[in-house]
């Protein structure tokens, strides 16, 4: 059966070419012309391990196909994956403009059976609102099936969590479109969770902000414990052991930024008040991540008293390693603090080169700290794991070390006469 995903962006190229390496045959399609003529020339837009091996294999088994005729492509298939962008206002409503986009180019395109997946991350209530849009645009009902079929995936291990997903969440209204989602996914071992539409929309917002609120926890906790001198990854290890808390998601520091997080959050909260119920809870994880970079922001101005005027490095952009993606980046966010503040701020990532607002990125880590004072690292980098700390000394005009991601040991640091800051850790 033919298979179109209508939104080719960092969930929908995968969802293409893990479909096609599953077997079936795929037709990704997107309203910017320029994304699918890259992939039709075999330039892959974004960048994420594994996918463009999985794009080049499954283009030569003539199983995934890029197309600019979007109606063309929907004419021809009996099942859509609407994978288009579902961004946040800043008051955590949604813009649901890619979404409305996508009904009015089906209402002027069925003509035969639909089953319509939306993976598309969106508002309790929405799935069902589609639903009610299309037969009030004239669909008939019997033409449609729409099913709820949120992604899980992360970025950076997108391919990997695709194809070994922990569950399979499926909201539907008919028996036969829940079907259809099992045979497509038959190759993969997962349990399936079954529920109503608006049951699979609000699994993966609670999905979300119990992982956020993990990460805000482990802060808070660190911040308790930078108060009474005591390690926090100890802390994290102990609290992982514990089965019923697991060891995931409690790494402490600058906090959680993305495509994802942030704006989830925020309309969870919103689509929360809407309905009259009080997000507690939520709003307490937003204000600690709020707050996290200005914890770091006061370490470093006691250290080197007045940022004006200073040369400060940040290692890492993108807003976590494996990905070029720099949506709601922890990076953009301190970058402009620092900026506010009169910082002179250089840059190195392994994927990243370019950055608003205008700060100088170098190609070479080594060569972005040259003369600096303090070096920031804002991003969780294999590569910034591993680094000569001898030739970081000599290269930078003073000695701080910022780690924003709890990824340095500070005794190894301190070996080589550099000063560590972090929170909570000894
Ligand atoms: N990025 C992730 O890690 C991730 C994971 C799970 C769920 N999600 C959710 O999946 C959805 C997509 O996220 P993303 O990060 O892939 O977004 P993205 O911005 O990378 O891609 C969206 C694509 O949709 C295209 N598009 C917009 N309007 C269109 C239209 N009318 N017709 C055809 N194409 C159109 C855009 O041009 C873009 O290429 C969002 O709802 C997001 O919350 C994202
Ligand atoms: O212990 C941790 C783990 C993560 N982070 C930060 O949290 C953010 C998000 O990380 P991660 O969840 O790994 O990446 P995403 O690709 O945003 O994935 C999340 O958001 C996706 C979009 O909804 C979901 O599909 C995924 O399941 C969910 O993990 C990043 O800034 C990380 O640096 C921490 O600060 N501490």
């Amino acid at each position: 059966m033919k298979i179109c995903v209508i939104g080719t962006g960092y969930v929908g190229l995968t969802t293409g070419a893990v479909l096609a390496d599953l077997g079936h045959e795929l037709y990704c399609v997107d309203k910017n012309k320029l994304i699918i003529e890259k992939l039709i020339e075999g330039e892959i837009p974004i960048y994420e391990p594994g996918l463009k091996e999985l794009i080049v294999r499954n283009k030569k088994r003539g199983l995934l196909h890029f197309s600019t005729d979007i109606q063309r492509v929907i004419k021809e298939c009996p099942i859509l994956y609407i994978t288009v962008g579902t961004p946040t206002k800043e008051d955590g409503s949604q813009n649901l403009t890619a979404i409305n986009e996508v009904i009015d180019t089906l209402v002027q395109t069925i003509t035969s059976h639909k089953t319509i997946i939306i993976k598309s991350t969106v508002l309790p209530g929405t799935n069902e609102w589609i639903h009610q849009t299309l037969i009030e645009k004239g669909i008939d009902s019997r033409m449609f099936d729409v099913v709820s079929n949120p992604e899980f995936l992360r970025e950076g291990n997108a391919v990997f969590d695709m194809m070994n997903p922990d569950k399979i969440v499926v909201g539907g209204k008919s028996p036969q479109s829940i079907k259809i989602i099992q045979t497509l996914y038959e190759k993969l071992q997962a349990p399936y969770i079954i529920t109503s539409l608006t049951g699979a929309e609000m699994i993966k917002y609670a999905n979300n902000a119990l992982l956020a609120t993990k990460i805000s926890f482990i802060n808070e906790i660190a911040r308790i414990c930078d108060a009474y001198n005591v390690e926090v990854t100890h802390i994290a290890k102990a609290l992982g052991t514990d089965n019923r808390i697991g060891p995931y998601f409690l790494n402490a520091g600058l906090g959680y930024g993305g495509s994802c997080f942030p704006k989830d959050i925020r309309a969870l909260e919103y689509a929360a008040k809407r309905r009259n119920v009080n997000p507690e809870m939520l709003r307490a994880v937003q204000n600690v991540n709020d707050s996290q970079i200005d914890l770091y922001i006061d370490k470093l101005t006691n250290q080197l008293t007045n940022l004006d005027g200073k040369k400060i490095t940040v290692w890492g952009l993108a807003f976590k390693p494996d990905t070029d993606d720099i949506r709601e980046s922890r990076s953009l966010l301190l970058i402009e603090k620092l900026l506010e503040r009169g910082t002179e701020v250089h840059a190195y990532d392994p994927i990243v080169n370019s950055f608003e607002p205008a700060i100088t990125i170098h190609h070479d880590m080594y060569e972005a700290i040259k003369g600096a004072d303090a070096l920031i690292i804002a991003t969780e980098w294999n590569q910034f794991k591993t680094v000569d700390w001898k030739k970081v000394n000599e290269l930078m005009k003073g000695n701080i070390l910022v780690d924003g991601r709890n990824i340095i040991d500070p005794k190894v640091v301190r070996k080589h006469q550099l000063q560590y800051i972090g929170v909570a850790r000894q």
